[in-house]
């Protein structure tokens, strides 16, 4: 996989991923991350890559031809796509993250101040992707998210494969709550099931926990997973304790 991404400030992204395994996955010859900046392809003494909006309104934008012609600059491997950052954009899921991670390349272009030209969007991207709904200083935060994500779906860059299925939302749910040593901490202990060494009960004791968890936080997830003939009885087991 191959990140390039589109950014004023190429030093930040450079920074996000110094240290971590993501950051030494892309050291590799596997993965890499590429910055390219619009403001290198501007022809006028003051290196401009914003203006005021057509229209009027608070703010600057920014301008179409610096970003198309970054875009331009870079190798295309087959299967590469275009995403920009936006909260206009299709919500960051971890179902999309897998999909993004079937890709060779993702070219990612970070805006700043009230956002781009919409003709670059129209000509150039293939889809506008959101990190979530509320507005960060630059896309470049939102890139990073990406980034670690998708890196860490490929094979190879988290060394525990199973830490990644096990991941919150990997297959749609909440995780299950963790402990690790003291046993004793301010005078709560850890749960017995962890402790008693029965892999099968401490697997249903995850399971019920996450269906616990992900019911009363995000309701709205398991609308949307497909849940096993277990995990449906251990949910009527659970709606039927609270009464419902
Ligand atoms: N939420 C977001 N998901 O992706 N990007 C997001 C974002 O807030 N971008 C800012 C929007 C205003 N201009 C600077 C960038």
């Amino acid at each position: 996989m191959r990140f390039d991404v589109v950014t004023l400030f190429p030093d930040m992204l450079q920074g996000l991923f110094a240290e971590g395994v993501v950051g030494r996955a892309l050291q590799s010859d596997d993965l890499t991350l590429n910055c390219v900046n619009p403001r290198d392809f501007t022809s006028d003494v003051h290196r401009t890559v914003d203006d005021t909006r057509y229209g009027g309104g608070a703010g600057m934008l920014m301008k179409a031809p610096p970003l198309a012609q970054a875009v331009q600059s870079l190798p295309r491997r087959p299967g590469s796509r275009v995403i920009y950052l936006s909260p206009q954009g299709k919500p960051l899921t971890q179902h999309k993250v897998r999909q993004l991670a079937q890709q060779e390349q993702l070219i990612l272009v970070c805006g700043r101040y009230e956002g781009v030209d919409q003709r670059f969007i129209d000509h150039y991207v293939d889809e506008e992707i959101s990190i979530g709904d509320y507005v960060i200083s630059g896309g470049e935060l939102a890139a990073g998210v990406v980034i670690d994500s998708v890196a860490r779906c490929i094979p190879g860059v988290v060394g525990q494969v199973q830490s990644v299925v096990e991941d919150s939302f990997f297959e749609g749910l909440l995780d299950a709550p963790h402990y690790t040593r003291p046993a004793q901490f301010e005078g709560e202990a850890v749960p017995d099931v962890l402790a008693s060494g029965h892999h099968e009960k401490i697997e249903d004791w995850r399971e019920q926990q996450a269906l616990e968890r992900t019911w009363q936080q995000r309701p709205d997830l398991l609308e949307e997973c497909r849940l096993g003939t277990g995990q449906r009885r251990l949910l009527r087991d659970l709606l039927e304790q609270e009464n419902l």
